[in-house]
């Protein structure tokens, strides 16, 4: 069995002169959330695109259940993408686009019916569920943008930035919608600023700073590389800061 299902390898990607992404290298496995986080410009959206092969990297190679994604169709990648800017049919109802996500993932009748309703219920949209996207606000846009990216058949879910435009409970809900997938042993990749929640969900982190690769690994794993006292409760925040300091400073080292 392939423990890696997703694997980053050695990918860089320059835009020019700016460097998105350098030698960057990390695996997803089955059944595990990762948090993928960093400062603005860090390069997450860029490493999650590349991922979908929305975008081509300079070198490297991305692995999906050990095959190279260059070789592998759209319809063979089954990764699912909530992208940080929503995306929908100006002509579809909200209701429409999850029935339409439904039957293009083969859905029984019942199946989209109990999905799309479950669905609906738990993002609290049944009052917007016959409005066209333009009517909706920025947040209920985003809701819409969750509820079709867990419609999709998928083994990993990269999501971008989901939280943003959420209110505190419909962040709540939505870490709860992760983890009820967790439970089916599918994979969460998930790029977000906000750590405090990062750390109560996630299994592991990827930290990135200016493309590259500053931490990976458990709140633990991190705190040892950092030069923080590996006895103390160190939120992933601090934890984060110090591996930033850190790189600054290694920065500044060989320069
Ligand atoms: N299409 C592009 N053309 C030129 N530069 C780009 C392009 N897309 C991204 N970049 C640059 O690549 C770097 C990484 O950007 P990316 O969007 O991946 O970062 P990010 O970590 O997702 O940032 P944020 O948290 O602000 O969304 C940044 O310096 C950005 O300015």
């Amino acid at each position: 069995m392939e423990d890696k299902l997703l694997e980053f390898k050695n990918i860089s990607k320059y835009y020019d002169a700016v460097k998105a992404l350098d030698e960057v290298s990390f695996a997803i496995k089955e059944g595990e959330i990762v948090g993928l986080i960093g400062p603005n410009g860090a390069g997450k959206t860029t490493a999650i695109q590349t991922m979908m092969k929305y975008i081509t990297p300079d070198s490297g190679d991305v692995y999906f259940k050990g095959k190279n994604i260059k070789l592998l169709s759209q319809n063979k990648l089954n990764i699912s993408y909530l992208p940080d800017e929503p995306v929908y049919f100006e002509e579809l109802t909200l209701e429409e686009h999850l029935f339409f996500i439904c039957m293009l993932y083969n859905y029984t009748q019942k199946e989209a019916n109990e999905s799309v309703n479950y669905i609906i219920d738990k993002l609290e949209l049944y009052e917007h569920k016959n409005k066209l996207p333009d009517k909706l606000s920025k947040g209920t846009k985003q809701k819409l943008q969750i509820a079709c990216s867990l419609l999709r058949k998928f083994d990993v879910l990269l999501a971008d930035e989901p939280f943003t435009a959420l209110d505190p409970k419909q962040i709540w809900v939505l870490k709860e919608l992760f983890l009820e997938q967790k439970k089916d042993n599918k994979s969460i990749l998930v790029s977000t600023h906000l750590l405090d929640l990062a750390e109560t969900f996630c299994d592991r982190y990827i930290c990135l700073n200016k493309g590259e690769i500053i931490g990976h690994g458990t709140k633990e794993s991190l705190i040892r590389k950092s030069n923080l006292c590996p006895g103390g409760s160190h939120s992933l925040e601090t934890v984060f800061m110090q591996l930033l300091a850190q790189s600054k400073e290694d920065e500044t080292c060989t320069d």
